[in-house]
């Protein structure tokens, strides 16, 4: 059977745990067929981001054309956009209607110098995405300021949703107190939490990659979005699980993208 076809766009990783090339992974994971639009080159590995090459405005939108004139996308997934000129780009297409199911994680760890370009064009973006999924770094620079508890992060989630995106996630992947990993969720009916296990692992390298690849990939498939917002947090959760025990380089590793149905999110 044909499979559903969605694209992700964003930078490459070249340690493989992150950006597109993590998102091809749930892609295949899920069992969709994947395409990417690369806005940036990193020279990375799982003990962090050593460079950033930024392709070309003109480079990423012949992509997106190529992509969007030919493939049938069920959905859309924006991570990395490095330059403001590449968020211009994607921004064009989603105004033309052509990006459905648009889910947008805005990465600004690499975006050094050019962060605060990149945040203003992310704010024209996001009021064309389903569903936004900032940590609380990147909510605290779209918000304008510091986004710590977990009732920060919905307060939040609501201001970033007033500029747009129906459904925001404030995710809190990086908070270390207590057993659980906490998201706030803005959904038009108010706020909620997500609230799963805490996985003690030093191989978390692409969690917000892959939760929001998850979202996109279940969007795609048909689900309404607090599914596809539940599926993928225990899809993520799943996923460093089964890489708990993995030993791939001296830093952040990477997840287990392929053997989620092994391993509860929930243990006994
Ligand atoms: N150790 C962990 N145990 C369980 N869940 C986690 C863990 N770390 C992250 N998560 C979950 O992974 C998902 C991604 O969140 P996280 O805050 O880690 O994203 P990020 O990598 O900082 O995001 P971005 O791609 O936006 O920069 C969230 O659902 C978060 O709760
Ligand atoms: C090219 C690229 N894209 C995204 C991220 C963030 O990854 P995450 O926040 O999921 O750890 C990254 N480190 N590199």
């Amino acid at each position: 059977m044909t499979p559903l076809a969605v694209l992700a766009i964003g930078g490459s990783d070249s340690s493989g745990g992150s950006g597109l090339q993590a998102d091809v992974k749930v892609f295949a994971a899920m069992r969709l067929y994947g395409a990417t639009v690369a806005t940036s080159v990193t020279a990375q590995n799982t003990r962090g981001v050593q460079d950033v090459f930024e392709l070309p405005g003109n480079v990423v939108s012949a992509q997106l054309s190529a992509v969007l004139e030919d493939l049938p996308i069920k959905a859309v997934k924006v991570g990395m956009l490095a330059t403001a000129e590449a968020a211009a780009a994607v921004t064009a297409k989603a105004r033309a209607g052509v990006l459905p199911n648009l889910v947008v994680d805005p990465v600004l760890e690499a975006a050094a110098g050019r962060r605060r370009g990149v945040v203003s064009a992310l704010e024209r973006l996001l009021p064309f995405a389903a569903v936004a999924t900032p940590n609380r770094d990147e909510a605290s620079a779209l918000v304008g300021w510091q986004v710590s508890t977990p009732a920060d992060m919905a307060g939040a989630a609501a201001q970033i949703a007033s500029n747009g995106p129906k459904y925001v996630v404030v995710t809190g992947g990086d908070m270390v107190a207590g057993d659980e990993a906490v998201d706030a969720v803005w959904t038009d009916a108010g706020a909620r939490f997500l609230r799963y296990p805490r996985v003690q692992t030093r191989n978390n390298r692409g969690t917000g990659c892959t939760f929001s690849a998850a979202i996109t990939s279940r969007l795609a498939q048909g689900d309404d979005v607090l599914e596809a917002l539940v599926a993928a947090k225990e899809y993520v959760t799943r996923s460093l699980v089964g890489a708990r025990d993995w030993d791939l380089g001296n830093g952040s590793g990477p997840l287990n993208h392929f053997d989620w149905p092994t391993f509860a999110a929930f243990s006994a």
